[in-house]
């Protein structure tokens, strides 16, 4: 014989109530023994509840009234509930006249949901010929006067069902209500909200039913509230003791009270999902598995009081205090601290005791208040425990970094004496948040990182195509969901909490201008609890660099492609590291030098692993490495290639942009402040290649002239020995063990068969010199230009940001 529970959500109207009956039905026809306890239908309970409110306080309740009975009595429109409905219309005309209601009036109300899903179910199956039987629980399981959260007396409960259920033909299945039972004088109660589970436990206990089935929306018990957490994973198989810990710490699943009679008699319960016929679900049971299992979980329904004053610091016996006069009162005290502040002692209680608790602890304490020991007795109210069920501190400490560096604030924490508990007390505000960001933490389950791309140009571009191209490879391959939640252009801004889509172009276009671009996407970023947050800035802003510090403050890592944040003043580079420090932020910008080729990356692990390096000199450039790599090798005027160079897009609209040096003169600032240099921007000896007379005038009139340019690169090349090449290098040399190195950006002749000079096409090299390479540098020669091996460079940067998480 089974035991077969179904909960509100399951008995619902549409798919819900369809699925229940199909399930009955085929156990029913398979000649499977089976008993069956019931939750009132979809939301019944609350919006009863809610009616009783609105009758109290005279409002009209009738239309709500009526819409509640349309909804309960399909898909049956002919089933009779004249019965339920005229008394639920006395009850709250009665509550309408008086404007108040006792419990004992509430739990009448309340059972008509349950005693309306029972005789809905039983026609149902009695329309498709299947006998079975409404069955008031009222009738055997039997109470003490506590309405609304009875005990239940177990002795005469159980001797009533089993000579209840006697009575029942064995082919006729039983329909009972759950939640409901009866005192003494045979007057509803019931036995607390999600009771329906506690019935279903003690109907099998009290019948030696081995093994019951609860149908739910979900498909088991998962690693955390799959309703907060889309990756959650679920767990198969859990014993009585570790479903017991789940339910105390409000895993909403499971209640604690219904796993006692399951352990007395060795009972499973096995969970599973009424929308899902595949699902294996989750098996409670007294098996004893190897390893415990480890879930997150949310008590939601909480305070936290704070007993302030710097009076009752190390002074014996408040704590006593607090605990016998709450205990008094029936308040259950969850988490204590008296470390999370230095002048008192905070500790948590649920939120429905607050008011007494408050007087009680006045009281208590009305000398100590006279006297200004203690300054005030505060409640904080939007708050919830977050507990790791399984988790021993020891191995908490990267998640609690990982929890601040995503912002979120630790009120509390806590854990308990077996050790394998760890409360965490947060604003309710953060709880979704935190949620996922210790789930990923602990289950190294799929880790989302939100990303904002700013700049949506050549290289922005690429980038958000690149990103949605390979979303799904990384997620396979790295359990890392790449999620682009924002991109903005210069005017338009475009949101997408579930990760922007291909037509992102479109979308964006649609959108009407912005201002204020930061400021929209810190505060969708927090409107919306997003962890792991990174901003990307592929513009060549100065403006939106200003921005970095106020990201960083509020919880973002950043990568950019843009170099100003790297060549402002020194103060200002030292000011966001700073920054950078003080948040646990990264800020990664491999590309500010050698586009997608690992530079920075490879000088940072030289540098910080303490190898000295003495020099860092190449060509930086691709599209002056290209000018040069093919001026020095034809007889064609420097124009010729010039001209060339911008038909291949290899410079800026005005060439000059690249000649004068200032682009070169950047990086190499960029790898000299790599090495701890405070050298700043005029530091620098820069070779401008735009001859004097061509300096002046628009863009417009330098390319008319162009032509003009090759008298003077003419006479350089004339100058030259035989079998030397003209190179624009940057050079970092000097002492550069002081504060700082000797930085040149100038026009050189090398011997052509040296690695400088034997460069090609627009390539980039890069010779890091160093004490232990001595005159053999390390050298990184590549595409060092162009949108796309840039683009990658950033989501190389990205990963690289994701894995340190
Ligand atoms: N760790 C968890 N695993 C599964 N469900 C959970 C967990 N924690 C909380 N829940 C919540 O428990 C609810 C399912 O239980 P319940 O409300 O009793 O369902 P029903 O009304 O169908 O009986 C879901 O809303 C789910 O979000
Ligand atoms: N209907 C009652 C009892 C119950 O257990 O419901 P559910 O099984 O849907 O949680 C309630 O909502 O409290």
């Amino acid at each position: 014989m089974k035991l077969l529970k179904f909960g509100g959500k399951s008995l619902a109207n549409g798919k819900g109530i369809k699925n229940v009956i199909a399930i009955l039905s085929e156990k029913i026809k398979n000649k499977e023994k089976i008993i069956v306890v019931l939750s009132a239908r979809g939301d019944a309970t609350d919006e009863l509840e809610n009616l009783l409110e609105l009758a109290k306080s005279n409002c009209n309740y009738e239309k709500v009234l009526i819409q509640f009975r349309k909804q309960q009595i399909e898909p049956l429109t002919t089933l009779n509930v004249d019965q339920e409905f005229d008394l639920l219309n006395r009850l709250l005309k009665g509550v309408q006249l008086t404007e108040d209601y006792s419990q004992k009036i509430k739990d009448l109300v309340l059972a008509q949901g349950e005693l309306l899903a029972v005789k809905m179910v039983s026609a149902l199956l009695n329309n498709i010929n299947i006998k079975c039987q409404v069955v008031d629980s009222r009738l055997f399981l039997k109470t003490d006067d506590n309405f609304g959260n009875a005990q239940v007396n177990l002795v005469t409960s159980k001797e009533k069902t089993v000579k209840y259920i006697e009575t029942i033909d064995a082919d006729v299945t039983p329909i009972i209500t759950g939640f409901i039972a009866s005192n003494i004088t045979n007057e509803t109660t019931t036995l607390g909200r999600n009771g329906t589970n506690y019935s279903a436990s003690l109907i099998a206990n009290f019948l030696g039913i081995k093994a019951i089935e609860s149908y739910t929306h979900v498909d088991g018990i998962f690693t955390a509230n799959p309703e907060i957490v889309s990756n959650a994973k679920i767990i198969k198989h859990i014993n009585y003791n570790e479903a017991s810990e789940l339910a105390s710490f409000g895993t909403s699943i499971l209640h604690t009270k219904s796993i006692n009679p399951l352990i007395e008699d060795g009972i499973s319960l096995h969970i599973l999902n009424t929308f899902n016929k595949e699902n294996e679900g989750t098996l409670i049971s007294n098996h004893q598995t190897a390893r415990s299992i480890k879930s997150i979980s949310v008590q939601e329904e909480v305070v936290l009081i704070n007993i302030i004053g710097k009076g009752i610091i190390g002074k014996k016996g408040i704590d006593a205090r607090i605990f016998s006069n709450l205990s008094n009162i029936g308040v259950n005290i969850g988490i204590i601290s008296q470390g999370s502040s230095e002048r008192g002692v905070s500790f948590i209680i649920p939120k429905k005791n607050k008011a007494m608790a408050q007087k009680v602890l006045l009281n208590e304490f009305k000398h100590e208040i006279l006297k200004q020991d203690i300054q005030a007795v505060n409640t904080i109210e939007d708050i919830s425990v977050v507990t790791i069920v399984g988790q021993h501190i020891g191995n908490f400490a990267s998640c609690l970094d990982y929890l601040k560096q995503n912002k979120i604030n630790i009120l509390l924490i806590n854990n308990t004496i077996s050790g394998n508990n760890i409360s965490l007390v947060i604003h309710k505000k953060e709880v979704k948040k935190a949620v996922n960001v210790i789930h990923s933490q602990i289950f190294g389950a799929i880790k989302t990182m939100h990303i904002a791309i700013v700049g949506k140009g050549t290289v922005g571009g690429s980038l958000i195509n690149q990103l949605l191209v390979s979303k799904a490879k990384v997620l396979n391959r790295k359990n890392l969901k790449l999620n682009i939640f924002a991109i903005a252009g210069k005017e338009k801004i475009l949101f997408n909490k579930n990760g922007i889509s291909d037509n992102w172009r479109t979308s964006l276009q649609e959108k009407e201008n912005t201002l204020d671009h930061e400021k929209a996407i810190i505060a969708y970023a927090r409107k919306h609890h997003l962890e792991n947050l990174v901003l990307i800035d592929n513009t060549s802003s100065e403006d939106f660099v200003n921005y970095y510090t106020s990201f960083i403050e509020n919880g973002f890592d950043l990568v950019s492609s843009n170099k100003i944040a790297n060549t402002q003043r020194y103060f200002q580079y030292k000011t966001l590291r700073e920054s950078l420090q003080l948040h646990k932020k990264n800020y990664l910008y491999e590309t500010n030098v050698g586009a997608g080729l690992p530079i920075i990356d490879t000088i940072r692990t030289l540098h910080e692993s303490g190898e000295n390096i003495t020099r860092i000199k190449g060509v930086f450039s691709g599209s002056l490495s290209y000018l040069f790599n093919s001026f020095s090798a034809s007889e064609q005027p420097f124009s010729y290639f010039l001209k060339k160079a911008i038909e291949l897009g290899y410079t800026e609209p005005d060439p000059r942009e690249d000649l004068c040096g200032n682009d070169v003169a950047r990086k190499l600032l960029i790898l000299a402040r790599e090495l701890d240099l405070k050298n700043e921007f005029n530091d620098i000896n820069i070779e401008n290649l735009i001859p004097e007379s061509l300096r002046k005038g628009d863009t417009k009139q330098f390319l008319v002239n162009i032509e003009g340019i090759d008298t003077y690169y003419s006479a350089i090349k004339n100058k030259l020995a035989d079998d030397y090449v003209l190179r624009y290098i940057g050079d970092l040399s000097g002492n550069l063990q002081e504060e700082k190195g000797d930085l040149q950006v100038k026009l050189v002749a090398i011997p052509k068969n040296s690695a400088l000079g034997n460069l090609t096409g627009s390539d980039s090299i890069f010779e890091i010199y160093t004490e232990s390479y001595k005159e053999n540098p390390i050298t990184i020669i590549g595409a060092g230009a162009g949108a796309e091996v840039t683009a990658r460079g950033v989501f190389g940067d990205l990963l690289r940001i994701a894995d340190k998480k």
